[in-house]
């Protein structure tokens, strides 16, 4: 399997982290804006190979991960074959603009998040898709190299990518604000931020493998007269719960 990413900022990047630890590096091709410095000691450290032009001829899968404003430019420049799967991650652009680029090819467009650099994403992907069933499929299988891929009719992407794909920097926030806690209690920045982000990932772990619903965990941690439950009144105080309302009907819209 040949694999090109066009764009190798954040998202790039993250991807390209998370098919290097499950493809031959050899067969990633990543063509960035420029062959800088960070993209130089990136491929040192993993192997995959450079372009220097837009010519990913002979690739079975592209993604596209230049921000939505380069995006339908940079395919205009772009040399692919006919059978090659675009998987598209800019925001907003959508698999019939690319189609008007390159009409015979499948297109899939998805919402990744961050956590795809270590193979634990949550990737947002529309069931009706600009592509073959066959190209739909293989698109799947190479996402669930990269985390949990979440097919749902187009007009629910939007919302799935704004939770999945914005929420990792609402739980950063979560995170850090958990370790200046801690701190503020005397413990050490590294032992509390490992503290934060180990139990968020219980958390998560524990919600998904026992399908049990979050408020229902919630209840197994809040103990009569507990000091957990003190603290689940200070959220509601302090609006946690609508703060959080808030920012995803903010983020969302653009997904
Ligand atoms: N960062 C994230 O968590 C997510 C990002 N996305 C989408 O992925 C896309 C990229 O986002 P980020 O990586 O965060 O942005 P970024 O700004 O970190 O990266 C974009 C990269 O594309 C490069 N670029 C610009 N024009 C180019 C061209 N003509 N050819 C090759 N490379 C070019 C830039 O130099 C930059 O390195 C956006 O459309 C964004 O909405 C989607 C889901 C999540
Ligand atoms: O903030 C953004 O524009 C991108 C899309 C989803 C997450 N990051």
């Amino acid at each position: 399997m040949k694999i090109g990413i066009l764009g190798a900022g954040h998202m790039g990047t993250a991807i390209i982290r998370g098919l290097t630890n499950r493809y031959q590096s050899n067969d990633i091709f990543v063509k960035g804006h420029h062959v800088n410095d960070t993209l130089k000691s990136l491929q040192q450290e993993l192997g995959f190979q450079i372009l220097t032009n837009n010519d990913f001829s002979g690739l079975d899968v592209l993604f596209v991960t230049t921000p939505a404003s380069a995006t339908l430019t940079s395919l205009k420049d772009t040399q692919i074959d006919e059978q090659t799967l675009l998987i598209s991650a800019a925001q907003g652009i959508t698999p019939e603009q690319i189609k008007t680029i390159f009409p015979k090819n499948s297109v899939v467009c998805i919402v990744p998040n961050i956590p795809v650099a270590v193979n634990a994403g949550c990737i947002a992907m529309t069931k009706a898709s600009a592509a073959t069933p066959e190209d739909q499929q293989t698109a799947n299988q190479i996402l669930k190299n990269l985390g949990t891929v979440i097919a749902v009719p187009a007009d629910n992407v939007g919302i799935v990518g704004t939770v999945a794909g914005c929420g990792p920097a609402f739980v950063d926030i979560f995170m850090s604000a958990l370790a200046d806690a801690a701190v503020q209690n005397g413990l050490d920045r590294q032992t509390a931020t490992k503290v934060a982000a180990s139990m968020v990932y219980g958390s998560g772990k524990l919600a998904l493998q026992t399908g049990t619903a979050p408020d229902a965990l919630k209840d197994q941690v809040t103990s009569p007269g507990g000091s957990t439950i003190k603290g689940v009144v200070g959220l509601d105080e302090k609006g946690f719960r609508a703060a959080i309302n808030y920012a995803v009907n903010q983020a969302n819209g653009t997904n």
